[in-house]
């Protein structure tokens, strides 16, 4: 058996499942240790003997989320990736920085974003601080930030329409209803993982795998555990400063090129912070950021 361009569901070290063009499940391994492993969303080549299933070729793809490991070591995440969706929700309460990191991770990879506020039946009738602030932000840098709830009518409606017939990777803290959003806009899934855990031969398939599963509407959502964290050391400290415009103009404007934004005289960060142009949040993030950077 030989099929083409063939999507690789889900991915571990030494095999994978490929889903040919009817659905179908296959167990696929690479050619040689040599070979470049395949990660979730790759399309690829493939053939079956008679003691194996056989992953022949990596189509090229669109792009490659790759997330650092613990040494701050790059591991792929994703591929053909056309939107990150950042999911938070009132409880629980949203991590800026990791939301920061997604937003890198988005700029750096040119992949849209999309923030998804869920659990709106959870939020309170006057948004936060932190809420507020990051709807600023947002409107400032044209990213795109819907709200919707699992327990409201509309419910997804709007995360359906504005992401139609595109591969989406569901990001964001445990708890926040990564899950449940992936059943919701894919009724089929709890169904596929059944068969996922019967192909892979590995029991009963735990969140531990990051897997691809393909819309009714068209399009994908990938589902992932690792994405609850995200180390960025395998970035730039350029990919950080795109991702916070007004922060890199300002440090533009300091008086010397060398400005440490401490107590040098004419530094633009400093009065920033001062007169509230600049968000004393976002600052402390950039610096952190920057630092994993090696910026
Ligand atoms: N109130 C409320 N609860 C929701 C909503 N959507 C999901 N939940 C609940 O939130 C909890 C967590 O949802 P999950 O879908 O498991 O969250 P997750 O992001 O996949 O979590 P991890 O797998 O740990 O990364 C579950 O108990 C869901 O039932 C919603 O719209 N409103
Ligand atoms: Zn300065």
């Amino acid at each position: 058996m030989d099929e083409t361009g063939s999507r690789v569901i889900v991915s571990s070290g030494n095999h994978c499942l490929v889903a040919d063009s009817s659905g179908a499940l296959h167990r696929c391994h690479p050619r040689s240790r040599r070979a470049p492993r395949p990660v979730c969303g790759d399309r690829v080549d493939w053939s079956a003997d008679a003691t194996a299933g056989w992953i022949d070729a990596i189509r090229p793809r669109t792009n490659l989320i790759e997330r650092g490991d613990f040494r701050g070591r790059p591991r792929g995440l994703a591929a053909n990736i056309d939107r990150i969706v950042v999911v938070i929700a009132p409880q629980p309460a949203p991590d800026a920085l990791l939301i920061d990191r997604y937003i890198v991770l988005g700029e750096a990879l040119r992949i849209p974003l999309l923030i998804w506020c869920h659990k709106q039946d959870l939020a309170p009738s006057t948004p936060t601080g932190a809420m507020h602030a990051l709807r600023t932000r947002c409107e400032h840098q044209g990213i795109v930030l819907m709200t919707g709830s699992l327990l409201s009518d509309d419910g997804l409606a709007h995360l359906r329409t504005a992401t139609r017939h595109e591969a989406l990777i569901l990001v964001g803290q445990s708890g926040v209803g990564k899950s449940s959003i992936t059943q919701a806009l894919i009724p089929t899934a709890s169904r596929r993982i059944g068969e996922i855990s019967a192909t892979s031969g590995q029991g009963r398939h735990t969140t531990s795998a990051t897997t691809w599963f393909e819309r009714p509407d068209g399009g994908a959502v990938v589902d992932s555990p690792g994405v609850r964290t995200l180390r960025l050391d395998h970035l730039s400290a350029s990919d950080v400063d795109a991702a916070y415009p007004e922060i890199a103009a300002a440090t533009r404007r300091c008086r010397f090129n060398d400005c440490r934004h401490g107590h040098e005289p004419a530094c633009a960060i400093r009065q920033g912070l001062e007169s509230g142009e600049i968000d004393a949040g976002q600052w402390q993030r950039w610096q952190r950021l920057r630092e994993e950077t090696g910026g």
